[in-house]
């Protein structure tokens, strides 16, 4: 070794040791302003303020990633982003997560532990409509499994009611994905009580109730005429009746008109169309060359 080379570590580990200090004195004037926000909103709307911004968290994540440059690796700069948005939101108001995790696969648990941090405690239940209860009380998102055409008993069409306080659908996961961190390729759901928002880009989720025998082709040109642009994600059919959950583009609210127009103009081979929720699109797999 030479007489150099212990001189100049020494000189990068104290810029190592500064930039450190830099970061952290930064991440504690972010926290100082998250307090800040969280006060106005609880001030504003109380406990039922949204404490956590799903649309506003993916354009964080895409303006980060998106300006991403340099040697470290863009998964690690979105994990360390996960990591201080949750923390941002736990601060505000502390939150747990109810997972259904059919297969109890470890993949799952690793899904929702790098969307929702370090802090947030993971409760497995043993069925997806246990997660639903869950939901229902205060401070808790559920995880559910990727919609699936084979379900005898799918979740999602309990989410199409009428009630103001209605579980959406507000995230799909993974938000990002890491070539070599992941080991398989698995989606999950997020829902809760607090409103989906829109972001630079979303996909919204819909139920419609149809007519057994209404075709993929019409179903499409129905959807074309109301000025929605989509797919068939799952269907379940019980007593004669359809159910179809549909993915469209952008972000779609509850009260939007194309769902009257929908129903509207099908002659009855559509009676109902319900949006459940949306969801920022994800970032995909990131630092591929
Ligand atoms: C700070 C806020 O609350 C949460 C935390 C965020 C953050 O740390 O940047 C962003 C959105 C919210 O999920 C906010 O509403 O702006």
């Amino acid at each position: 070794m030479s007489e150099e080379a212990p001189a100049g570590l020494d000189k990068l580990r104290e810029d190592i040791d500064r930039i450190d200090r830099e970061l952290h004195q930064l991440l504690r004037e972010r926290a100082a302003v998250v307090r800040r926000i969280g006060l106005a909103k609880r001030t504003a709307s109380g406990e039922r303020a949204a404490f956590i911004r799903p649309g506003r968290e993916a354009e964080l994540m895409r303006g980060r990633i998106g300006d991403h440059d340099g040697a470290l690796p863009a998964a690690s700069v979105a994990r360390i982003w996960r990591e201080i948005l949750s923390g941002a939101c736990q601060m505000q108001a502390p939150f747990g997560v109810a997972l259904y995790s059919p297969e109890r696969s470890i993949s799952h648990w690793d899904l929702v532990r790098n969307h929702f941090g370090s802090l947030t405690p993971i409760r497995l239940c043993a069925s997806a409509q246990r997660v639903l209860q869950e939901v229902g009380q205060q401070n808790t998102i559920g995880v559910l499994p990727w919609p699936d055409h084979e379900e005898a008993q799918p979740w999602w069409p309990n989410l199409a009611s009428e009630d103001a306080r209605a579980v959406n659908i507000v995230s799909a996961l993974p938000f990002y994905e890491s070539a070599t961190g992941r080991f398989e390729s698995r989606r999950l759901m997020a829902v809760a009580t607090y409103p989906p928002e829109p972001s630079s880009d979303d996909v919204s989720y819909m139920i419609v109730d149809t007519h057994p025998e209404l075709s993929r082709t019409r179903l499409g040109a129905l959807l074309n005429q109301a000025g929605l642009k989509g797919g068939v994600m799952a269907t379940y059919g019980r007593e004669g009746l359809m159910k179809q959950l549909l993915e469209l583009d952008g972000f779609i609210g509850r009260q939007d008109e194309r769902l009257g127009r929908l129903v509207g103009g099908s002659d009855g081979a559509i009676t109902r169309a319900a949006v459940i929720g949306a969801s920022a699109r994800p970032l995909g797999v990131l630092d591929t060359e």
